[in-house]
């Protein structure tokens, strides 16, 4: 199902762990920063919707999204957490570097999945273009942000 038959803002509270004892880390791309910060807001508020405590978000600011796997990893390092969001937008330009871009965090991020304890959750918008990151970032399409979040609870307590 694409993203425009599927709002990604919508989830059953009812079918969410709560999440007043999960620890959330979210790195955050400072590049098409209007849609990353869309993005965080969605990812925030979804987490506090679903019971997190704003004292267990911890955010983290990086240069791009390719920068987010190496956010990602020290953040890992540096807390003790039970999931983490890299909220990144990455928007075809002129060259090839937007397949280079969107590779790389892609493998880093499964990287980070498959080397540690910890889900780190891919909220990395990778779009043709900037109305298509609007439509995602809290626009007609809902927000990733929201379903990163959602997904980030999920995984954090899958297993337990
Ligand atoms: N063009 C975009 C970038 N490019 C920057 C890279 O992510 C990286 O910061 C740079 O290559 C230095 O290592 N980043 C985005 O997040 N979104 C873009 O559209
Ligand atoms: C994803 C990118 O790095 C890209 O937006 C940069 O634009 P350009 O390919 O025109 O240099």
């Amino acid at each position: 199902m694409a993203t425009e038959n599927k709002n990604l803002s919508e989830y059953d509270k009812a079918t969410i762990p709560n999440a007043k004892s999960l620890r959330f880390g979210i790195v955050v791309s400072e590049w098409n920063p209007t849609i990353t910060e869309g993005l965080f807001k969605g990812a925030y508020d979804a987490l506090v919707d679903c019971g997190a405590l704003p004292q267990n978000i911890i955010r983290w600011d990086v240069p791009g999204s390719f920068e987010l796997v190496y956010g990602a990893k020290k953040m890992l390092k540096t807390h003790e957490l039970d999931a983490i969001i890299t909220i990144g937008c990455v928007i075809q330009g002129e060259t090839k570097h937007f397949d280079f871009v969107c590779s790389g965090v892609t493998q880093g991020v499964m990287d980070l999945n498959l080397q540690n304890d910890v889900p780190v959750i891919f909220c990395v918008l990778t779009d043709n273009t900037l109305q298509q990151s609007i439509d995602r970032s809290g626009g007609k399409h809902g927000n990733k942000g929201t379903e990163a979040a959602i997904a980030a609870i999920k995984m954090a307590v899958l297993g337990l």
